[in-house]
């Protein structure tokens, strides 16, 4: 398989971090140290000219916190008013956090209505590109309080994926607290072995990639997969990597062998709404 020196040239990247990158295990509170890091080398990537987006999750996780919430909440409308406490929390931080650096960064909250309807969908993708025209960094995330089961995303993995089609960005990277895809989930099988690319997502892959076993992180490696699916068929490459060191997304930019790769393999026929089920709403579509 070709190596990674053709990731020094993407142009447009998504760039994916998941709740457990950005709280303290330990404690569940922001970690803004890492928070900081990312904001510098976000701006750096747009500085070399490169279109960056921001898929952060975290809103339920630092709602609760936030909230004095210890357990991992189940019921839907304390999940809910968790991510309304913690998305402005988040944003107040990320606002900060840009303004050291004189980056703009925008708000984007979306839902699979959003992607559903094509008016909705042709606003988003023209916000976008608007956005990088501005210079601007979008930070998206699933507009959580105004989900249902049978609307949400739920993942936002399978979100970054989505938003990675929208704008045709060349290159997603989803941040996690794994190094990668491994052949089993390595928190519970010690046996498990890292695997370095992928050049074909088959069953064979899929059947490896398991629910997750932290407690703020949603959907696992099984979302992962889901996400490279969506967005290789797009025209992406992707890379899966550990977000414990934020610095990674320089590396990886560098064209090193950091993480999981996922060889893009583009769709000729490639259409957004099949990837979206829209099982749910045989009057809607
Ligand atoms: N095959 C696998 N390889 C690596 N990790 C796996 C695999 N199957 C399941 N996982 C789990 O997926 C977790 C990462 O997903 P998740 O907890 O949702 O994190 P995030 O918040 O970064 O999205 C890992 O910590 C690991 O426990
Ligand atoms: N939209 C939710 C995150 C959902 C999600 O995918 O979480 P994660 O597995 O941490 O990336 C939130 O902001 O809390």
């Amino acid at each position: 398989m070709a190596g990674r020196e053709h990731l020094k040239n993407k142009k447009r990247i998504v760039i994916k971090i998941g709740s457990s990158s950005l709280t303290h295990q330990e404690t569940g509170k922001i970690n803004l140290s890492k928070m900081e890091k990312l904001v510098r080398i976000l701006t750096d990537l747009r500085n070399q000219g490169k279109d960056v987006i921001l898929v952060s999750s975290g809103a339920i996780a630092v709602g609760k916190e936030t909230l004095g919430i210890s357990n991992r909440p189940t019921e839907k409308s304390v999940k809910q008013a968790c991510a309304a406490v913690g998305q402005t929390r988040l944003m107040m931080v990320y606002q900060k956090l840009f303004a050291e650096y004189n980056q703009v960064p925008a708000q984007i909250l979306m839902t699979k209505y959003t992607m559903i309807n094509d008016i909705s969908r042709e606003n988003a993708q023209n916000t976008f590109h608007e956005l990088f025209e501005m210079g601007v960094i979008p930070i998206v995330n699933e507009n959580d309080t105004v989900t249902t089961d049978e609307i949400e995303f739920g993942d936002n993995d399978t979100l970054s994926a989505i938003v990675t089609a929208l704008v045709n960005a060349d290159l997603l990277i989803l941040l996690s607290d794994i190094d990668g895809l491994y052949t089993d989930d390595p928190r519970q099988n010690a046996e498990a072995v890292f695997i370095d690319s992928v050049e074909h997502i088959d069953e064979k892959f899929e059947g490896m990639a398991k629910d997750s076993s932290t407690l703020v992180g949603t959907g696992g490696m099984a979302t992962k997969i889901s996400a490279a699916k969506i967005a290789t068929a797009s025209g992406a490459d992707m890379v899966i990597a550990n977000g414990e060191e934020v610095d990674i997304i320089n590396s990886i930019m560098a064209g090193e062998k950091k993480g999981t790769f996922f060889l893009e393999n583009k769709n000729e026929n490639f259409k957004l709404l099949d990837y979206i089920s829209t099982r749910q709403y045989p009057n809607k579509v």
